[in-house]
């Protein structure tokens, strides 16, 4: 079996670091002893159809289940969103660095400009 990470991340937004960090290191694990390992066996395919059901399930969620199930389903859908950046080889620094370029920018402004070109 593998052994559980030693010791629980804070709970803020840092543990996607962390969450990204235990997956990578699942990639070429025993798929019988991890369900990430497993995820990667099976395929970027998989891995992506894996990501739309959670999106689906949180939209579900959001429409008809009230914030409790939106909170567990938000992180089945973080959780296979860090396993695909890690299948797809995007560390969530670079998301975390476009986020951070566009602090500040409204989207109608972005979208001004790229409707303008
Ligand atoms: N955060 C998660 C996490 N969230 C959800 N899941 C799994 O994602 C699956 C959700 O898919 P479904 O609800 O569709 O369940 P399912 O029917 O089992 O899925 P499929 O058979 O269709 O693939 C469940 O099996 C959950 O257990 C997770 N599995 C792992 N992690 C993290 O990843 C770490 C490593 O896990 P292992 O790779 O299993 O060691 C863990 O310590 C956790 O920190």
């Amino acid at each position: 079996m593998t052994a559980p990470e030693a010791t629980a991340p804070a709970p803020d937004a840092r543990v996607l670091d962390r969450l990204y960090e235990v997956v990578t290191a699942r990639k070429g694990a025993d798929p019988s002893d991890s369900y990430t390992a497993k995820l990667f066996a099976k395929g970027r395919g998989k891995i992506c159809q894996k990501f739309g059901e959670e999106a689906t399930e949180t939209i579900v969620a959001a429409l008809a289940e009230g914030p409790d199930h939106v909170v567990t389903e938000s992180a089945d859908l973080l959780y296979h969103l860090s396993v695909l950046w890690a299948e797809a080889g995007v560390a969530p620094d670079r998301v975390w660095a476009e986020l951070a370029r566009r602090f500040g920018t409204s989207g109608l402004t972005e979208k001004a400009a790229r409707t303008a070109e």
